[in-house]
């Protein structure tokens, strides 16, 4: 240990205590400074942020408890060991429920300020990583878009984030249904606590209750050990049902038990598990054509559906096309450390006249894929002829009814073929890529389609 990298305040009146604690943190290769007081301490916080402060119970003009409001104030992540004599005590028990990390007992060890260093470093690490992680969250989960629909759907969300309603998303696939819920439990005081998804339309019918419950050992044969379902948890932050309307009936019936409750039991246990819930579900489906044709319970949509969002389609969001395209075009690149190439005026014709069945997802692979194989400038020429409009001659192709295998065959020569034109036989990997294969198929499927 002993990164030499935290900085540590220590605060006693009592010299040789000072010394003793500052000479043991040295060795150990920390920055330490060190307060002979209150007043004294609080200039040193004034003047810069520690990571760990040892102090001490009593210090000549007052409580050491009371610089524990200050220093939360000043430096709101900074660990607070107290220094306490035995009889000081209960004063640290005190100081450690208004917020202090840990106490010191005179008189004061190595092995004991080391233990104590060890614990608090590790801390401190576990405390960037997460703040790392939340803030990569946090640009993962920009909405980019300036148009009405979009606009308007940013500022619900803002809306809905402060409020602990239950919300159901609607929009076709790949239209940010995922990121909209994000967005919703990021931006509300949840922000803290886990974002849990789950994909209902993934999850076989008999694993449901495992998933969403948990299980103790040997609650079932594959049950090995405990495991901790995903209403646990999500327990004080937010559950999101993705695809919701594919549950079945039955999983459906449970599902509606549970958020009524709010209490579970894992299986196998006995265990009454109470959980502090907001959901969030998304749907690609009409519910309320899921309700009508018996798919779907109405009680359950009730639930869930407090406030209704709508996500719009791609295709109606106007120049947000572009702006998209730009955005993944950007982040592609500097991914892969390559230059951002420029968009030609040609192909943003050509992106906001197609449709985008597939919506932000079709366009944000598309444009990863244009970022490994542009060459300065994107041009017509580097677009799939369906985005185009342009029809290729083999589109159409008869393939008559025969075997599908044969049909198979046919397409796949086609599409080689295509290709070779397209990048010349000198660029398989670059075919390959583009085609999805490994190199070594590729190969092989010109081999068999004669088309070296
Ligand atoms: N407005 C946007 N700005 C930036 N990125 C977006 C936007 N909308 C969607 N994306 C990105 O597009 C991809 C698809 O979005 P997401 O997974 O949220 O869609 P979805 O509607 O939940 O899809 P599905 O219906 O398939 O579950 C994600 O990588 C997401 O980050």
């Amino acid at each position: 240990m002993g990164q030499g990298n935290l900085s540590i305040l220590v605060v006693d009146d009592e010299e040789n205590i000072r010394n003793l604690v500052q000479d043991i943190l040295e060795d150990e290769g920390y920055f330490v400074e060190t307060a002979i007081s209150i007043k004294d301490a609080k200039q040193k916080l004034k003047e810069k942020e520690f990571d760990i402060i040892f102090l001490d119970v009593w210090l000549p003009d007052g409580d050491g408890i009371e610089l524990i409001s200050d220093i939360k104030q000043s430096n709101k992540n900074a660990k607070i060991v107290m220094i306490s004599g035995h009889a000081n005590i209960p004063i640290a028990v005190k100081a450690l429920k208004l917020g202090a990390y840990d106490f010191l007992e005179k008189p004061i060890s190595t092995e004991a300020i080391l233990a104590i260093l060890e614990k608090a470093e590790e801390e401190i690490k576990k405390e960037i990583e997460f703040e790392f992680l939340k803030q990569k969250e946090e640009t993962e989960i920009q909405i980019i878009g300036e148009s009405p629909p979009i606009r308007k759907l940013k500022q619900q969300i803002q809306k809905v984030a402060k409020t602990n309603a239950w919300v159901l998303i609607y929009g076709e696939n790949g239209t940010g249904k995922e990121l909209v819920a994000k967005s919703i439990h990021y931006l509300s005081d949840r922000a803290d606590k886990p974002f849990v998804d789950i994909n209902c339309a993934a999850i076989p019918d008999d694993l449901f209750e495992a998933e969403l419950f948990g299980y103790e050992k040997g609650a079932f044969t594959n049950a090995v050990s405990r495991k901790i379902g995903k209403l646990e948890i999500a327990s004080g932050g937010t559950l999101f049902l993705d695809e919701v309307a594919d549950l079945s009936l039955k999983a459906q019936a449970k599902l509606l038990r549970v958020l009524e409750e709010k209490t579970f039991t894992r299986l196998g246990g006995n265990q009454k598990i109470k959980v502090d819930l907001r959901v969030i579900s998304a749907t690609n489906k009409n519910i309320d054509e899921e309700i009508e044709k018996g798919n779907f319970r109405q009680d359950l949509a009730f639930r869930l559906s407090v406030i209704p969002l709508k996500v719009p389609p791609l295709r109606e969001r106007g120049n947000d096309i572009i702006l998209l395209a730009e955005h993944f075009l950007k982040v592609s690149c500097i991914e892969n450390k390559m230059d951002i190439p420029e968009i030609s005026e040609e192909v943003k014709k050509a992106f906001l006249k197609y449709l985008w069945p597939g919506n932000v997802r079709e366009l944000k692979n598309l444009m990863e894929r244009l970022c490994i194989f542009s060459t300065g400038k994107i041009t017509i020429e580097d677009l799939p002829d369906y985005i185009t409009g342009k029809q290729s001659k083999s589109v159409g192709i008869n393939f008559g009814i025969r075997p599908l295998k044969e049909v198979r065959e046919m397409a796949e020569k086609e599409v080689i073929k295509k290709a070779l034109e397209k990048y010349g036989n000198k660029n398989l990997k670059q075919i390959a890529k583009i085609l999805e294969v490994d190199l070594s198929s590729l190969y092989r499927k010109i081999k068999q389609y004669n088309l070296d």
